[in-house]
């Protein structure tokens, strides 16, 4: 089971962040080269992230590499970086159609050729952050078997529909919407950053909402939302008893040729015997809440 709770951006101008984030343990590393970075410092950038994909700081670790636009000036140098320094993953920020992302195919099939890397060994990712993006959120899902994920990106989606970040409800049709997506495309799906560090509580509010709603996880700005995320979405000992209990349960019924049972007064059918199942991958990879 891949993990992708977590995916920490760090600010691709910042070498302090990026020769230490790897010590957090998100799962997915993401060096932004976009909007955490200034006009002045995008070449400097670059070639820092270029160097830290080089280095073996990451293994074990996702490592994203958020790219500028194709129509903008930095995007297709912040290619080339990226996908000859290795990244596992290109993600592109404002997508709007599915035609972006052919776009973004061809072109990472061209560097990939050109610098000898397998032809379609660089995993894509898009980030939605417009309406046009939550309305064509479902072609952009399916527009490359390249692609493992889509994510929210709250910031701009808020600007773009006139509002501001509240309490979830402004951000509600476009989670469901990316959500929606991602399920019938069969790849992750996830959720905003969080902005404001000091409000653990906020923070642990909505990671429960998007948890309960059925995102893989959320990108994050700190290292210190890490951790909270992780136990959140680790099974507790009583949520794997009660899976223990349902697989037994219908491994017997099973035995004893019978469909669906009942445990305790509760219905058990092949879906419940499913999500039980999840939950027993779920905690060998991830752990217990603690
Ligand atoms: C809308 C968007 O596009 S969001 C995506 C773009 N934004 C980003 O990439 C921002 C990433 N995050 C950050 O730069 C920072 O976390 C900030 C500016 C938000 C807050 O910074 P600080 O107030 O210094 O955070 P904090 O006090 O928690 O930092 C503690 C330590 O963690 C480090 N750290 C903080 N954030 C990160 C990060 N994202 N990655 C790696 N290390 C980090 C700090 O450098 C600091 O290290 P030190 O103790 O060695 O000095
Ligand atoms: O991509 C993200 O998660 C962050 C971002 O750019 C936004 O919220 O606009
Ligand atoms: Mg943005």
């Amino acid at each position: 089971m891949t993990l992708r709770r977590s995916m920490l951006f760090v600010p691709g101008s910042s070498a302090a962040m990026l020769s230490t984030a790897f010590i957090f343990k998100p799962d997915s590393v993401m060096f932004d080269l976009e909007d955490a970075v200034s006009l002045r410092e995008k070449d400097a950038a670059r070639l820092l992230v270029y160097r830290t994909l080089k280095m073996p700081l990451y293994d074990g670790i996702e490592r994203v590499v958020r790219i500028n636009p194709l129509s903008s000036p930095f995007g297709h140098d912040d290619l080339q970086a990226a996908v000859r320094g290795g990244a596992d993953v290109i993600r592109l920020p404002k997508t709007n159609t599915a035609d972006e992302v052919h776009e973004l195919e061809a072109a990472v099939a061209e560097v990939e050729r050109d610098c000898g890397r397998e032809v379609g060994s660089t995993r894509l990712m898009a980030a939605i952050e417009s309406a046009s993006g939550v309305v064509n959120a479902t072609s952009i899902a399916t527009a490359s078997p390249r692609i493992v994920g889509i994510a929210l990106a709250g910031f701009d989606y808020v600007m773009d529909m006139q509002t501001t970040r509240g309490d979830g409800t402004e951000l509600f049709y476009a989670r469901c919407a990316v959500l929606h997506a991602a399920r019938a495309a069969e790849i992750d799906a996830f959720d905003v950053v969080f902005p404001d560090l000091n409000d653990e509580e906020g923070f642990m509010k909505e990671v429960e909402l998007i948890k309960r709603l059925g995102f893989n996880g959320k990108s994050l700005i700190n290292p210190r939302q890490i951790e909270l995320l992780h136990n959140a979405y680790a099974p507790t000992q009583e949520d794997v008893d009660y899976a223990r209990r349902v697989v037994a349960a219908a491994e017997q019924a099973e035995a004893d040729g019978l469909g669906v049972i009942s445990l305790n007064g509760k219905m058990v059918d092949a879906p419940v015997v499913e999500n039980a199942k999840r939950v027993l991958n779920r905690a060998a990879a991830s752990g217990l809440r603690k």
